[in-house]
């Protein structure tokens, strides 16, 4: 039978109005012994819906906790002991809790960014992870990225996280013959060919990459190139060669994405049944598990079974370093299997470049807003991207109705934003992240200060998917935070979980996320409104948050009198603490 134990006690230093409600294993109540002096109030526990219910009433205080005794118990650590990164730490100093940033960045590195000084100018910007897209460079190129990254995180303090896109199977151009672009006027010829060629591609000649491409389209069909960037359509097909006149001018970009319409309809024949990890693909995530990257990113996801191939071998072949696996939506088939795929992945992405080009543009932000809800329910993490900021490729403001796209994803509560050519190639990489920041800053205040998220109600949105007793436990934490206008949640968390849901609360304060590993720490990045720190911890409650408090104290992140909720996986509990 499970026994609830109330303790409630106050000290002077620290001062804790109300005092935690402890779950063991066994789904017994026992309090936490973090105090030498506390009230205990036992009694049965009708149920465990009763957990959320943190309760004072009597305060006791503790005449030993005194400045004196903080000074003599004080953690003989160095402050250096817990790795933060110092963008978080002067964002803290400076502002305060309120100040943080909740909505994560996403930046692809391409040529413009991939220098170390330029990929430390994005982290200090605010980039939470770096992405690198393996349809573009060679794996020198990458590993270079990489190893980049991994000297800042290193060097500097960060916790940038590396996510690795694969190229998938899809339709797509070839790379110019080494031409940055090339310009189709209206009404020209050009060739669209499975032949390959060295340099010398001949002039208005593009190649696929798709050998059953000439066989597949049939006169008439339009092709689209970047989702309807520039169009054309089928007037000859000649063996492997496709000629098409241009309806739609445009610049061609190396590698574009081309998909074939027929009637109206997106045209899916056998390219629907190419692989959704290639061999290629297969080679690339082997490169990346070898790297040490942190996540992979699968394009053109169709069903949830891939998702769960993929996880069993990263289990089989790298089982110590957990690389969380991200499914792309941005498929048709994706969308008839939305749940399942997201229950299997362990995040996703509204990769709106393609999706665009598979859906009629008109559905995209319907599907965006499903696509984020489900992955709130499902606690799984969500990123969206492509064009947020796509005319920052060349001109140093947004437009406005970028702003509101912005805006959009901030207002529903989405993980991450991400940065595409903007970051990659553009010409106002570090100008497009200062927008994503400065925007969700915004929107973040404005949502919390007016509670603008009435479209993502918590109370009806979380309870459709259970999620057992740490769901409850956060969400109650959260609850709290908000009610007691707390400055900061912790959570001391060693597998990540009890973090996620406490984010997927969404509170309104920034959660501190103490974690024992780097790798865990770089993951929990992608996580709204998480703060990831790396800090070894113990099975006692007590001496974590005292040296804790000591360590973050120390390095002037909170201040005496600031409230904090604390939650942990080690003992389900909920507790309330006045910094000392
Ligand atoms: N590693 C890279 N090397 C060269 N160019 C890149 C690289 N990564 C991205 N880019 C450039 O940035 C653009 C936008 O990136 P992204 O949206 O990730 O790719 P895509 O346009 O292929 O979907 C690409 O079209 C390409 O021009
Ligand atoms: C993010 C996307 O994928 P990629 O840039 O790899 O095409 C997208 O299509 O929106
Ligand atoms: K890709
Ligand atoms: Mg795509």
């Amino acid at each position: 039978m499970a026994t609830m134990t109330t303790s409630i006690t106050s000290q002077s230093l620290p001062l804790r109005f109300s005092f935690s409600i402890a779950l063991s294993q066994s789904h017994t109540f026992s309090a936490i012994p973090f105090s030498r002096r506390h009230l205990h109030l036992s009694r049965r526990a009708p149920s465990l819906s009763t957990i959320s219910a943190v309760q004072s009433d009597v305060l006791v205080p503790d005449e030993t906790k005194t400045p004196t005794f903080w000074a003599l118990n004080a953690p003989n650590l160095n402050a250096e002991a817990i790795e933060m990164d110092r963008v978080t730490e002067a964002e803290l100093k400076e502002n305060g809790f309120r100040s943080t940033h909740r909505t994560k960045i996403v930046c692809t590195i391409g040529p413009r960014t991939c220098g170390f000084e330029e990929l430390e100018a994005l982290a200090v910007g605010g980039m939470n992870v770096a992405r690198i897209n393996m349809c573009h460079g060679t794996l020198e190129w990458h590993q270079k990225v990489i190893e980049h990254v991994r000297r800042l995180n290193e060097e500097k303090g960060f916790a940038i996280a590396v996510m690795m896109d694969t190229e998938g199977s899809e339709i797509h151009m070839g790379d110019l013959g080494g031409a940055p672009s090339a310009k189709a006027e209206d009404g020209e010829i050009w060739t669209f060919t499975v032949r390959t060629f060295g340099l010398n591609c001949p002039e208005r000649t593009i190649t696929v990459n798709y050998d059953g491409f000439a066989e597949d389209v049939k006169v008439g069909d339009e092709l689209l190139v970047d989702g309807g960037m520039v169009r054309f359509v089928v007037t000859e097909k000649i063996g492997p060669d496709v000629r098409c006149c241009c309806t739609d001018p445009g610049l061609l970009l190396p590698r574009a994405n081309l998909t074939f319409w027929r009637n109206g309809s997106l045209v899916r024949e056998r390219n629907a049944m190419l692989p959704t990890i290639s061999s290629k693909d297969w080679l690339d995530i082997d490169f990346g598990i070898a790297e040490g990257i942190d996540f992979i990113a699968v394009s053109f996801v169709k069903s949830a079974e891939v998702i769960k191939h993929l996880k069993s071998y990263i289990a089989a072949r790298s089982p110590e370093r957990n690389i969380a696996v991200i499914a792309k939506i941005e498929s048709i088939d994706s969308l008839k299997n939305l749940d399942e795929i997201i229950i299997a992945s362990d995040g996703a992405m509204v990769a709106r470049g393609d999706l665009g080009a598979q859906i009629p543009l008109e559905q995209v932000p319907s599907v965006q807003e499903k696509i984020v809800q489900l992955c709130r329910q499902f606690n799984k993490p969500v990123i969206v991207a492509s064009q947020l900021l796509e005319s920052m490729i060349e001109y140093p403001i947004p437009t406005r109705a970028e702003v509101a796209d912005v805006s959009e994803a901030v207002r529903q509560q989405a993980d991450a934003v991400m940065l595409s050519g903007e970051s990659a190639m553009g010409q106002y990489p570090e100008k497009a992240l200062a927008v994503l920041r400065t925007v969700s800053l915004r929107i973040e205040k404005w949502s919390r200060e007016d509670k603008f998220h009435s479209t993502f109600e918590p109370s009806t949105l979380l309870s459709s998917v259970c999620t057992g007793i740490s769901g409850e436990i956060c969400n109650a934490a959260a609850k709290l935070a908000n009610k007691l206008k707390a400055d900061a949640l912790f959570v001391y968390t060693k597998t990540g979980h009890m973090a996620s849901l406490l984010s997927r609360s969404r509170p309104d304060c920034p959660v501190f996320a103490f974690t024992p590993t780097s790798s865990l720490r770089r993951r929990l990045n992608l996580h709204w409104g998480l703060m990831p720190f790396c800090l070894g911890f113990s099975d006692d409650m007590e001496s974590n948050l005292n040296r804790t408090f000591f360590l973050v104290k120390a390095r002037g992140m909170i201040k005496s009198g600031d409230l904090i909720i604390v939650v942990s996986d080690l003992l389900q509990s909920i507790q309330v603490i006045k910094a000392p």
